[in-house]
C-alpha cells in the first residue's frame, strides 16, 4: 500500500529525552496509521516505555525535544498541560504494565471507573454505572456487576490489568499506549491481556502503540513493529519486512536469539548495552555489532528506506551504515 494515502494518527520526530546528561532516547522517528498497531520491541531499557510515556507527557525529571504530532491537536510535546488534560482518556490512554499500582487501592474498581465515565462523558451516576458493568463485561471480567464493589487488592493480577483496560477505554480513545504486563502475570494470562487489548483496539478501529517483548506475538498480532536499542531506533517498518527481511544486524541476532533458543520472548544477545556515560556518540549498537565500519562509533546513522521502494515514513527503515 502506499503509505502517502494512510492517514498518520501519530507521527513522531527526532524525539530525544535526557535525563540529567544521560540520553535516554536518541531522535526516534516512528508513524502510525489510523487503526494500526505499532509493537516497539528491544531490549529492557531501550526506551519503549519512555516513549509511551513521553507521549503521553507524564514524564518527570526529564527534557524533552523533538515533536510527537497527533492527528488534528498538533505537537502533543508543546500542548499547554490544559489541553493535555482533556486529551487524556479521551483521544489517547495508557495502559501501565504493572496494574496493582496503577489503580488507586483505596476505591473500588466500580467506583474508579465510573467517575472515569462520568468526568469525561458527563454521564449521571446510574448511567456511568450501567455503561461501567458493559465494559466490565467487554473486557471480560466475570460477574461484573459483583466485581464493581471489589478493591483492586481483592482481584487477581489478571482481573486488575482488565480493569486497566476497562478504564483506559473509557474514553474511547483513538489512540491506546499499552505496555505489556510482565513479571506480575504469569505467562498465559500476560498473553490473554495482550490479545485483549489488540482485539479491543481493532474492534474500535483506534490505533495502538504496544511495548512488547514477545517477537512472535509482535510479528503475528501488530501491523508494524520498532526495533529499539539503547534508545535508538534502529529498524521499523511493516512486521513482516521487519521480521523476515531485516537488514539490521541487531535485528538479526534478536531474531536468531529467539530462534536458537526457542524462546517466544525476547531474549538478549550476548554481550551488554554501554552504559549512559559511556554510549558511542554514533550508532549505539556499534560496541555489539559484529558488522561495525570505523564510521560506527562516531557518525549516528540516520534513519533511512531499508531498499529504494520503500519512501514513506511508514515504510520499511533502517538506520545502520554497514546494513545486511
Ligand atoms: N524515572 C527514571 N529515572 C531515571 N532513569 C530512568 C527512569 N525511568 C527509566 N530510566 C532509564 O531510562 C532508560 C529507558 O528505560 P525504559 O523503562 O524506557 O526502557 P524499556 O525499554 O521500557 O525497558 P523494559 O523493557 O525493562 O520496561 C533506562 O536506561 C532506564 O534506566
Amino acid at each position: 500500500m502506499n503509505d502517502t494515502a494512510l492517514y498518520h494518527v501519530l507521527s513522531i520526530k527526532d524525539l530525544t529525552v535526557f535525563r540529567g546528561a544521560a540520553k535516554i532516547l536518541d531522535r526516534v522517528t516512528l508513524a502510525l496509521a489510523q487503526g494500526e498497531t505499532l509493537a516497539l520491541v528491544g531490549e529492557s531499557g531501550a526506551g519503549k516505555s519512555t516513549i509511551a510515556t513521553a507521549i503521553m507527557r507524564l514524564l518527570e525529571n526529564a527534557r524533552v525535544t523533538g515533536s510527537a504530532t497527533l492527528a488534528g491537536e498538533g505537537d502533543l510535546l508543546t500542548l499547554s498541560e490544559r489541553k493535555m488534560v482533556k486529551l487524556r482518556g479521551r483521544r489517547l490512554a495508557m495502559i501501565f504494565q504493572d496494574a496493582g499500582t496503577a489503580l488507586n487501592p483505596s476505591y473500588t474498581v466500580g467506583r474508579q471507573l465510573s467517575t472515569t465515565l462520568q468526568r469525561i462523558h458527563g454521564l449521571s451516576k446510574s448511567d456511568a454505572r450501567k455503561q461501567a458493568i458493559d465494559l466490565f463485561t467487554s473486557v471480560g471480567i466475570n460477574d461484573p456487576e459483583g466485581r464493581m464493589s471489589a478493591f483492586p487488592h481483592q482481584l487477581s493480577g489478571g482481573m486488575q490489568q482488565r480493569v486497566m483496560v476497562a478504564i483506559a477505554l473509557a474514553g474511547s480513545p483513538d489512540l491506546l499506549l499499552a505496555d505489556e504486563p510482565t513479571s506480575a502475570l504469569d505467562v498465559t494470562i500476560q498473553a490473554q491481556i495482550v490479545r485483549l487489548i489488540l482485539k479491543l483496539t481493532r474492534e474500535r478501529g483506534a490505533s495502538c502503540v504496544f511495548v512488547l517483548h514477545d517477537l512472535a506475538l509482535a510479528s503475528q498480532a501488530c501491523d508494524r513493529i520498532a526495533v529499539l536499542y539503547a534508545g535508538q531506533v534502529v529498524e521499523s517498518g511493516p512486521a513482516r519486512d521487519v521480521l523476515e527481511r531485516h537488514r539490521h544486524p541487531y535485528t538479526k541476532q534478536l531474531k536468531s536469539c529467539v530462534l536458537e533458543i526457542g524462546a517466544k520472548d525476547l531474549v538478549a544477545p550476548e554481550g551488554t548495552v554501554p552504559s549512559h556515560d559511556q554510549m558511542p556518540n554514533g550508532c549505539r549498537f556499534c560496541t555489539r555489532c559484529p558488522r561495525a565500519v570505523a564510521r560506527c562509533a562516531d557518525e549516528t546513522p540516520p534513519l533511512v528506506p531499508a531498499r529504494p521502494t520503500a519512501t514513506g515514513p511508514l515504510d520499511h527503515h533502517i538506520a545502520c551504515w554497514n546494513p545486511e
